[in-house]
């Protein structure tokens, strides 16, 4: 089951729209905490009659023993039925949302640091709120409000009791609940802060090596794990805190009862009897008192899950993302145009603007102009891996503002191609995980890749020269089969020799394509059709 995309004001929001197309199992968890009341009240009334009647005839106890014990199964059966419907409402949920944070993380194309721990962590902190929490919730706003109007058929003044009693638990619990909030949201950001670190800093190791900074990496990392450390024994010293607040009013309002239902039994009460207790009732209303406040305990237990998820669920909410539709661009080489286009990083000065340019179907252009100048920036706009900050880009009519990003029609050889470890055939069929191995041969060959295609390379590119790798990221491009072609300095760091022989490739590359070339090179930009100076 796939839930809309979700956008929501606030977390307790968020929660229970991603929870909503699962509202069934979500009720059916609920009523089973709250079931936990009927064989409350039948092992209470049991054990109750077994005391009053075993002295007179244990014979006639014996149904009220039984009574207790197969509620005690009862209980135990239904606690079990509770945790595999909150384990399957958990594992539902948290698929549903693991598969839009991954289709939104692969369908942005960006980098995935910043995601992990909401991948990961974030969803993982679901699973509390949703088996435990909610079922629980419903169980506190029920169950203790039941038990107590069936103590009141044996004890109203004792009902009488617990009502009151329950209130400062209520207030103890609320302190918690709002005294946790804050602490666990820093915890998260702290767990988050050290996972994107440490991704980071695996990323940058050959960096990290190359610089000798490890002892300030390592100093780093250690520092942020203090601070993980620091906010998770906050959470924990609250969290045993309150539930130390909340055992002492329970312990106590169950003292209460006790001593009341003792004294009246015993005739001993300090003011006018309210009502006269019987030994089976007055054993009833003592054996019921810690079921009043057990859905409350439980829950004060599970707040933490609450605070958990809703800390989760900043890092979790998508963007709704622009509708995407991947088939907008005709087969054949498109028309592009750009108008009025800028282009800024964050608040910084727009590296381009006011820009307008007209390409027509196949047409071949070539962008040249000083290092900085936004060369690059115009090809990410196509990825998506620049900002349309203002105006327009349309390719064939579509609009780039809409569709996000045409990365499915785009052949692209960037300036440093991206090398996984694997052999240089695999790293060749990125572009295109169905091709066959003939087309991959071709492709190489094409780009003028020739030898073993089975050679290993390493995810430094270890194993292949800068060369190489500029016709690593051309054989991408001439595999995969898409109607427009962007070039990202194809042919930076040749000799003059390569540089020829590499333009005879890449001019049978942008055949029956529209090709955008940014390059420094003057003999690519007399290749193209067009120049336009940056
Ligand atoms: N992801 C980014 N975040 C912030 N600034 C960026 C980013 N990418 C590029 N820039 C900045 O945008 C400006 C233009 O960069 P761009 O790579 O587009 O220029 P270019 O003309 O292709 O340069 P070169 O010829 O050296 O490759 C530069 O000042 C660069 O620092």
């Amino acid at each position: 089951m796939t839930s809309a995309p979700i956008t929501a004001s606030s977390p307790a929001a968020w929660l229970k729209q991603t929870a909503a197309p699962w509202r069934r199992l979500t009720i059916l968890a609920g009523l089973l905490a709250v079931a936990d009341v009927a064989p409350a009240v039948g092992f209470a009334g049991g054990l109750a009659m077994t005391v009053a009647t075993f002295g007179s005839s244990p014979l006639a106890a014996l149904p009220w023993l039984l009574l207790a014990v197969f509620s005690l199964m009862a209980r135990g059966l239904i606690g079990q039925a509770a945790v595999v419907v909150g384990a399957r409402l958990g594992r539902s949920i948290k698929t549903d949302v693991r598969d839009r944070l991954l289709a939104d993380l692969f369908g942005r194309g960006g980098r995935a640091d910043d995601r992990l721990t909401a991948v990961v962590e974030g969803v993982g902190a679901l699973d509390g709120y949703v088996s435990r929490f909610t079922p629980l919730k419903m169980a506190a706003g029920l169950s203790p409000l039941l038990i107590i109007a069936v103590a009141a058929v044996a004890s109203p003044f004792s009902a009488g009791i617990f009502l009151f009693t329950l209130l400062p638990f209520i207030f103890g619990m609320i302190l918690a609940g709002t005294a946790a909030a804050g602490e666990s949201r820093r915890q998260f950001q702290a767990l988050e802060r050290l996972s994107g670190l440490f991704v980071d800093r695996v990323r940058a190791l050959p960096a990290i090596l190359a610089f000798d900074a490890r002892a300030r990496t390592t100093a780093d990392i250690a520092r942020a794990s203090d601070e993980l450390e620091r906010r998770t024994n906050r959470v924990m010293r609250i969290a045993f805190l309150s539930s130390g607040v909340l055992e002492f009013f329970s312990a106590l309002a169950v003292a209460l009862i006790a001593v009341y239902c003792g004294f009246n039994l015993l005739k001993l009460l300090p003011f006018p009897a309210p009502e006269t207790l019987d030994l089976p009732r007055a054993f009833f209303v003592l054996a019921l008192a810690p079921e009043v406040y057990q859905p409350l305990r439980r829950l004060a237990a599970a707040y933490h899950d609450r605070q958990a998820a809703e800390s989760a669920v900043p890092a979790l909410v998508t963007p709704e993302s622009p509708t995407r539709d991947r088939h907008i661009l005709p087969e054949e080489a498109p028309a592009i145009r750009f108008t009025k286009v800028a282009i800024a990083y964050g608040e910084a000065a727009p590296v381009i603007a006011d820009f307008d340019l007209e390409v027509r179907p196949g047409q071949i252009v070539a962008l040249v102009g000083a290092s900085g100048s936004g060369k690059s920036s115009l090809l990410h706009l196509f990825l998506g891996l620049s900002p349309l900050t203002a105006g327009e880009v349309e390719v064939g009519g579509a609009r780039l503002s809409e569709a996000g990003d045409f990365a499915g029609q785009i052949a692209w050889a960037s300036q440093n191609p991206i090398v996984v470890p694997g052999s240089l055939g695999d790293n060749i069929r990125l572009a295109d995980p169905s091709a066959c191995p003939g087309r991959i041969l071709v492709a190489a060959g094409e780009a003028g890749l020739f030898g073993d295609l089975d050679r290993p390379i390493d995810e430094r590119g270890g194993g292949l020269s800068g060369g190489e790798r500029r016709r690593l990221g051309l054989a991408r491009a001439i595999l995969k089969r898409a109607p427009i072609l962007l070039l990202d300095e194809p042919t930076a760091n040749l000799d003059p020799a390569s540089e020829e022989a590499m333009l005879d490739l890449i001019r049978q590359a942008t055949r029956g394509r529209t090709t955008l070339i940014a390059t420094h090179s003057a003999a690519v930009a007399a290749m193209a059709d067009r120049v336009v100076r940056l």
